[in-house]
């Protein structure tokens, strides 16, 4: 057991150092009062450290009570779980939480502290100094990519959904623990927003590498984040635990299939990021150009359209010949409706934001925001052709580690669907 999870580290490369700690459910059953049925039913499931396991299926399957159990907000009825080398129930409640942060649906702010104190709450009750705390509080504005000056005297009525998700994330972090877990964390945010958000936790997670375990409803968000997705059936049956590649392309039976849906192979769209595929030039004009100057080097570029950018190359319109006609000098107008994805959004993202600006393409932003170019939609149909191909020969990979490799021979009578062999494994 210790072996496969040993493996798993190995596998983040040799410049990321994992501050995660791996975790086991060992043989764990919840049984609530009153209940027939386990609500858990002897689940066993190795969590590698510094990797993200999502937890998807049915309504009522037992995903948050798994989560729930993991820190204890949720006492197993049956089984162990153990964190790195200790089994959770020999850790007090202070302890745990340091050594596991918890984010729920909307940040789960408090309403009447500011964003300062929400973030501040558990290294208040560790004992930091005042300025330990505050200098901890700016750091986490920054990690989660809001000015500190701005936002740390706010109130959570002060902010948008995605910023209070934000501060969410911040304050689950604020002690450094080794795992986060995180129980529907983008649920209550638009689409937009919660592409951004999951962008931005998956920057966090590289340059963090914690343990996140995180519940979901929502199939291609497991994709997009996981590195494993643990697929339930009813009592927490473990029905596949394995990538999102391989969950793609071989489903373990016809439940997995029909809980993927439709489309298996637009989904695995969100395996590939925008910055894995060639992006299109495009014109670049400055606010203050002539209008004519433009016009003139689109027709040198053959092109269509002309990207402006502000001082800090920042795309702010998208402007055709027909406008550019009529134009003397580009403005410095700003379109809030530009279709504009980041290099990390997935290809799936990109196809949404071009299908919702109706502009069969879509101008991609890198670092700050800055313009990088232009990905359409025939580039994204390319990408499917080739994550298909691609995702029919990955079986070949040999085996995954930290799949609950023998441990469902243990749940035995509960008539779990197995994982199946796989080769090299
Ligand atoms: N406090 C409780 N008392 C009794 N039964 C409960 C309690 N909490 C959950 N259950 C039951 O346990 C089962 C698993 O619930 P759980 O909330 O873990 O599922 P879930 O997969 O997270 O569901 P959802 O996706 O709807 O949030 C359900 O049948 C639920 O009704």
């Amino acid at each position: 057991m210790s072996e496969t999870i040993h493996n798993a580290d190995n596998q983040t490369g040799p410049h990321s150092a994992i501050t995660g700690a791996s975790i086991l459910l060992d043989k764990v059953t919840k049984r609530y009062p009153g209940q027939q049925k386990a609500a858990v039913d002897g689940l066993t499931m190795e969590i590698p450290a510094g990797k993200i396991v999502m937890l998807v299926g049915p309504s009522g399957c037992g995903k948050t009570t798994t989560l729930k159990m993991i820190n204890r907000l949720i006492e197993p009825t049956e089984g162990r779980i153990v964190l790195d080398e200790d089994d959770v129930t020999d850790i007090d409640g202070d302890a745990l939480r340091r050594r596991i942060g918890y984010v729920i649906q909307a940040g789960g702010l408090f309403p009447h502290m500011t964003v300062a104190t929400n973030i501040g709450i558990v290294p208040k009750m560790l004992g930091w100094s005042k300025e330990k705390i505050a200098a901890r509080v700016d750091e986490l504005l920054e990690l989660v990519s809001l000015d500190p000056a701005v936002y740390r005297h706010r109130f959570p009525k002060e902010l948008s959904g995605g910023q209070q998700q934000r501060i969410g994330v911040a304050r689950a972090l604020a002690a450094d623990p080794p795992v986060l877990l995180m129980d529907e964390p983008f649920g209550a945010v638009d689409p937009i927003t919660r592409q951004r958000l999951q962008d931005e936790l998956l920057n966090i997670q590289e340059e963090l590498q914690k343990t996140i375990v995180c519940v979901t409803h929502d199939f291609d968000e497991a994709v997009k984040l996981g590195d494993w997705i643990a697929i339930f059936t009813e009592g927490a049956q473990l029905v596949q635990y394995d990538t999102p590649e391989r969950i793609l392309a071989d489903p373990a039976n016809e439940f997995v299939e029909n809980f993927i849906g439709s489309g298996a192979g637009l989904k695995q769209l969100t395996l590939t990021r925008v910055n894995e595929v060639n992006l299109a030039d495009a014109v670049v004009a400055s606010v203050g150009d002539l209008g004519s100057d433009v016009l003139s080097r689109l027709d040198e570029a053959g092109h269509n359209h002309a990207v402006v950018v502000d001082e800090r190359r920042r795309p702010i319109q998208w402007l055709t010949r027909r406008q550019l006609t009529r134009l003397d000098r580009v403005s410095d107008d700003v379109d809030a409706k530009l279709p504009v994805v980041g290099d990390r959004a997935t290809l799936n993202d990109a196809l949404d934001t071009m299908l919702v600006s109706s502009a069969g393409a879509a101008l991609v932003t890198g670092r700050r925001d800055t313009f990088l170019g232009v990905i359409d939609v025939e580039t994204v149909m390319d990408a499917i052709t080739r994550a298909h191909k691609h995702a029919m020969t990955a079986h070949s990979d040999g085996r995954p580690v930290g799949i609950n490799t023998g441990t469902l021979d243990t749940v035995g009578t509960s008539g779990a669907a197995t994982v199946g062999e796989r080769p090299g494994g």
